[in-house]
């Protein structure tokens, strides 16, 4: 148990968990499974897109000394579909019925859409009108040979799958994600499932850190409890720094006769912090051992959430080559908030639009550190900076969380 803690801001400890040499690994792995991680490569175009002459319409294909004098008949030659080619010369006075997406012959100088033209037998077609455009996307309209499709630091999302799909890119170099070994510490832990035993809890705050660890990138290797005995967690923490990266606890960080963080943190390999000028979470303690920072959260819930998203979130995006996530903007909150303290506040809120369709800000749930009711509800924090009050409308310090 620590009474005496050196007190430090927020900026002061994310700039000293920023200080902590982290390694960064890739790996090369298949594109099918490479959803949420980060590339380690720029890709470039290994062809370009359009590929080929495409059409965009369904219809027939005429020659441009042919695009005159309509109402007149054509003689069909042939029908191409996508991922077809024309094997025949077209000459004058013939017309190819071609689809959309598929590769438009040489001497093909205007697609005219089918709504325009009445078929009159197997090969014979009435083209009755000309069209403004020649319905024909040119090779490389989207993309030429050698373009940056994506440069090395990008989360791969949907439209980025699809992107490397499209370029038939099958394997690619992506930062391996972040081992993380989450520890819940308190002997009133219950698991979802067992029955309910009076005086204790059921342990919310190890799945919250390991559906948030995998929200923004980092793998869980391991989820354990352990109850409130220093040699046990000494030795528990001793075996995750040896195999993870980083490792996240939730619980014992405080002043009471079983919060035994503090003084692992004291027997680490090197102290980072133990007391921040903040709430929640103002006893988040962090060390390294063994070379793997240890972050150990408030038990508190709504402690636990904030401090991920300010100490855990940015370290995540360090092991990927990148930084945090969340977006630091000013709006206005759109209630009074009245209840000044001697640390700055970070509370749980929510961004909106008002009716002029200004963005706002407001709290959600309870202000509290033990609230847990509104993790899920929570987009964003507002800050309330010590001793003051904040009056509607006024403009606050907001951070958006990603993923919201
Ligand atoms: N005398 C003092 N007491 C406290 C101080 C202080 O400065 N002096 N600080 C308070 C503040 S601020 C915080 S924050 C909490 C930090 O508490 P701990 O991190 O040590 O957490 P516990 O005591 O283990 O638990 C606090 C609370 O959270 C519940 N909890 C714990 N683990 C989980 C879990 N995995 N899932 C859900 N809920 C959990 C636990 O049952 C307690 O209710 O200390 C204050 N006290
Ligand atoms: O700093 Mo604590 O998380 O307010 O209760």
């Amino acid at each position: 148990m620590y009474l005496n803690r050196d007190i430090i801001t927020l900026e002061e400890a994310q700039g000293l968990l920023q200080g902590v040499n982290l390694q960064t690994k890739t790996k090369k792995i298949s594109t099918a499974e490479a959803l949420f991680y980060v590339l380690a490569e720029d890709v470039y175009a290994t062809f370009p897109i359009p590929a080929f002459r495409r059409s965009g319409y369904d219809g027939y294909g005429i020659l441009n000394e042919d695009d005159h004098s309509f109402p007149r008949e054509f003689e069909i030659i042939d029908n191409i579909g996508a991922g077809s080619v024309l094997e025949k010369k077209m000459s004058s006075g013939q017309a190819v019925r071609i689809m959309t997406g598929a590769k438009v012959p040489d001497e093909v100088g205007k697609v005219i859409m089918l709504e325009v033209t009445e078929k009159l037998s197997d090969d014979k077609v009435l083209i009755k009108e000309s069209m403004k455009n020649s319905n024909i996307s040119s090779i490389g309209e989207e993309f030429l040979k050698g373009d940056l499709l994506l440069s090395s630091g990008t989360r791969l999302n949907a439209g980025a799958i699809s992107l490397l799909n499209a370029f038939g890119i099958a394997e690619i170099l992506v930062y391996q994600k972040p081992k993380v070994g989450i520890l819940a510490t308190g002997s009133e832990l219950l698991k979802a499932g067992e029955p309910y035993v009076e005086g204790k809890i059921y342990n919310s705050n190890g799945p919250l850190l390991e559906a948030l660890v995998r929200e923004n990138g980092g793998l869980v290797v391991t989820l354990d409890n352990v109850k409130d005995e220093l040699q046990d967690t000494l030795a528990i923490l001793n075996d995750l720094t040896s195999q993870c990266d980083l490792v996240l606890t939730t619980g014992g960080v405080s002043v009471g006769d079983f919060d035994f963080m503090a003084e692992a943190a004291k027997a680490a390999d090197q102290f980072l912090f133990n007391k921040l000028s903040m709430r929640p979470g103002s006893p988040t303690t962090a060390f390294v051992h063994k070379g793997t920072p240890v972050i150990a959260l408030s038990g508190n819930p709504g402690a636990c959430f904030t401090g991920f998203y300010l100490f855990v979130e940015p370290t995540l995006q360090r092991f990927v080559g990148g930084k945090s996530r969340l977006k630091q903007v000013k709006l206005p909150l759109v209630h009074d908030y009245d209840k000044p303290n001697n640390f700055d506040k970070y509370l749980r809120a929510t961004v909106n639009f008002d009716h002029d369709s200004r963005l706002t800000v407001s709290q959600i749930g309870s202000d509290k550190s033990s609230a847990l009711g509104n993790l899920h509800s929570t987009t964003a924090f507002f800050k309330v900076p010590h001793d003051s009050s904040i009056h509607k409308g006024e403009e606050v310090e907001v951070w958006l969380l990603p993923y919201k």
